[in-house]
């Protein structure tokens, strides 16, 4: 097995890390900065004895370093710094992510694509419509990172273990993003039956916020930790065939009433890539949040 990961920044290298100590696949970084990659390799590949992991991991610059690859997975462009909202980053990283797209087809054309550069729904339109590859091949990350946070923040609030939380964040990444009460649950028990509706308003406005809170904190950029852990737990379902369902963000042609967009569902993960997009039963104030954030996503595709 082989995922190539570029962008070797905070987020790619992040992962890279994980994934080398996941010990499944072997591992090819690359940046257009030089020495960037080999150098994060290197020091990643050195962590090998001592951690136990026992996979390859290369820095380069040269895409043709990436052939073969099972699942190449896109983190390069720049990251928002405060002030900034995501959508600002759209004019640098869409030129970035089309030209990454091309070398991916030059180079790695059976490739599964995993999409994690922001304006994430965006930017996983402009690489589907650009590679025309099928759907199930090119997704992207969003849906897990902003459940795991919801999920965190329910288990501080509960004071219960996050083990035992299944939280559901649908839409696009971003302010539109719409979390689910009613299908996040701590052991099987709804969320609404154990918090009252302020509470669970509070732990969303949080939960929405909370990629910019991380850039306020950090100043230079934006959060690396749970995303890498994002990739990397979606990366495992498919090299693993697991058939996991987490929401991503996909390429819709009808589900949930909406077409020609890329958005948050809940998909399941195999071998093939994003394998199935699961319908949920929404309520009519949750679907039109989730059309409300379809259109802020609209807004900018029509900017590409
Ligand atoms: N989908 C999500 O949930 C998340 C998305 N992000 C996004 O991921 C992206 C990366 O974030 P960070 O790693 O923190 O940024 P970073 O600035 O630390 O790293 C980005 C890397 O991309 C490289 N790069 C730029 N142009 C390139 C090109 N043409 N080819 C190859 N590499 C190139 C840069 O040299 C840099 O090393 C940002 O757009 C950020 O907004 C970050 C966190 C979560
Ligand atoms: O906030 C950002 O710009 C990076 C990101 O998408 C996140 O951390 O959710």
């Amino acid at each position: 097995m082989k995922v190539s990961v570029i962008g070797s920044g905070n987020v790619g290298a992040t992962a890279v890390q994980r994934l080398a100590e996941l010990d499944i696949a072997d591992v090819v970084m690359l940046d257009i900065v030089e020495g960037l990659p080999q150098g994060k390799a290197l020091d990643i590949a050195q962590a090998a004895p001592i951690m136990g992991f026992n996979v390859d991991i290369t820095g380069s610059n040269d895409y043709a370093d990436i052939c073969d690859s099972d699942i190449v997975v896109i983190t390069a462009g720049i990251a928002r710094k405060p002030g900034m909202d995501r959508n600002d980053l759209l004019a640098t990283n869409i030129s970035i992510t089309l030209d990454v797209c091309d070398n991916i087809m030059r180079h790695s054309p059976e490739a599964i694509i995993m999409t994690v550069t922001n304006p994430l729904d965006v930017i996983t339109y402009a690489s589907i419509k650009h590679t025309q590859f099928d759907r199930g091949r090119v997704f992207g990350m969003s849906g897990l990172l902003d459940s795991g946070r919801f999920a965190s923040l329910i288990a501080k609030e509960i004071n219960c273990s996050v083990r035992d939380i299944n939280a559901m964040v649908l839409g696009g990444h971003g302010d539109s993003m719409v979390p689910l009460p009613e299908y996040t649950t701590v052991s099987g028990i709804p969320l609404p039956e154990l918090m009252e509706k302020e509470t669970i308003d509070r732990i969303i406005r949080r939960t929405v916020n909370a990629g910019a809170e991380i850039v306020g904190h950090l100043k230079t950029g934006s959060a690396f930790y749970a995303p890498s852990a994002a990739i990397v737990s979606m990366t495992e379902a498919i090299l693993k065939d697991t058939k996991k369902i987490v929401p991503a963000s996909v390429y819709l042609n009808g589900e949930y009433g909406l077409k020609d967009i890329c958005l948050g569902v809940p998909v399941k993960f195999g071998k093939r890539g994003a394998e199935e997009i699961i319908e949920l039963k929404l309520t009519e104030e949750q679907m039109i949040a989730l059309h409300n954030s379809a259109e802020s996503v609209r807004m900018g595709i029509s900017r590409i």
